[in-house]
């Protein structure tokens, strides 16, 4: 790709004529052309990219989306705290509602949580301990006890190392809680995503929905505001909004004027950066 766009890039000269060709003939997005463009001649610096937010607002709808036409690696951290959930779930370390902390603090180094891209979605499905854990992690039973899970702060702290891990070559857009107050502080851009927790339950309800799983819209509506609240006031790393993030309500924003919002904000600082 990279041989063939740098000739194209020479044959041109003109980068407008040659966006214009891309963008109206072949159909390539603005991002696409300016990624192609950056990519051939061979100056384009990568950035960290933050997504943060309260929960089933469409973080990860949009993370996704852009990480896969600027061609970035796309973390869900949250799937990594549901695949903690999970394996506690699976291992005994719940006993009704109390948690064994010190079972799960001694178990923590045997839990392996990875990503691989599913070829027939295009998205990156969670693994836990070599198994394809996407939908179980997904269920209501997990939500319910997730944020309890994600107040531990040996959980975090394992997490955070993992994720920082991922990051460390850029060229990432992670999503989640704390990524731009604790994962990635230096992050080039950064966004918090909120909307009104009814429309964020009416979008999980309606998801839940067409999987054609069994959903109560105030179940999900209590179960949104119940982790809203647990993830805004633990003591390590609460859901905060950094100083220097982007604010997005998105209550009345459609999922392609979201994507449309973000793909500017990228462009904006990637011209910035090179
Ligand atoms: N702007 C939007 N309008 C309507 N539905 C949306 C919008 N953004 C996301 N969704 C839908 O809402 C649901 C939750 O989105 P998701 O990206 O999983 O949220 P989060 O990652 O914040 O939990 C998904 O079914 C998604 O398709
Ligand atoms: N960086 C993160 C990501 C998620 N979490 C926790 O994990 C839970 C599930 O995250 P999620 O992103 O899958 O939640 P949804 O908004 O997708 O429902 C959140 O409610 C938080 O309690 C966290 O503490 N820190």
């Amino acid at each position: 790709m990279c041989f063939c766009a740098t000739n194209v890039t020479r044959y041109f000269k003109n980068t407008v004529s040659l966006a214009r060709i891309l963008n109206e003939i072949l159909k390539f997005s603005v991002l696409q052309v300016l990624y192609l463009y950056n990519y051939s001649i061979k100056v384009m610096k990568k950035i960290t990219i933050a997504i943060d937010g309260f929960s089933s607002c469409g973080k990860s709808t949009m993370a996704k989306d852009l990480a896969r036409e600027i061609g970035y690696i796309y973390i869900d951290s949250g799937a990594m705290y549901r695949a903690v959930t999970l394996y506690s779930i699976e291992n005994g370390i719940f006993q009704g509602d109390r948690i064994d902390a010190e079972k799960l603090k001694s178990l923590i180094k045997d839990i392996h949580i990875s990503f691989r891209l599913n070829p027939e979605t295009g998205r990156p499905d969670t693994y836990l301990n070599g198994v394809n854990v996407e939908n179980k992690i997904r269920t209501m039973e997990v939500s319910s006890r997730v944020s309890p899970i994600a107040t531990l702060d040996f959980v975090r702290e394992a997490m955070v190392a993992q994720q920082q891990e991922m990051g460390k070559a850029k060229g990432i857009v992670m999503d989640g809680r704390d990524i731009g107050t604790t994962v990635f502080p230096d992050a080039e851009l950064k966004i918090f995503v909120t909307a009104t927790p009814e429309i964020r339950a009416q979008r999980r309800y309606d998801e839940l929905k067409a999987k054609g799983e069994e959903a109560s819209f105030d179940e999900i509506l209590e179960n949104v505001k119940q982790r809203d609240y647990i993830d805004q006031n633990r003591d390590v790393s609460p859901l905060r909004k950094a100083s220097d993030a982007l604010l997005l309500d998105n209550s009345h924003l459609s999922i392609s004027q979201q994507k449309e919002w973000l793909a500017e904000q990228f462009e904006r600082v990637i011209k910035e950066k090179n």
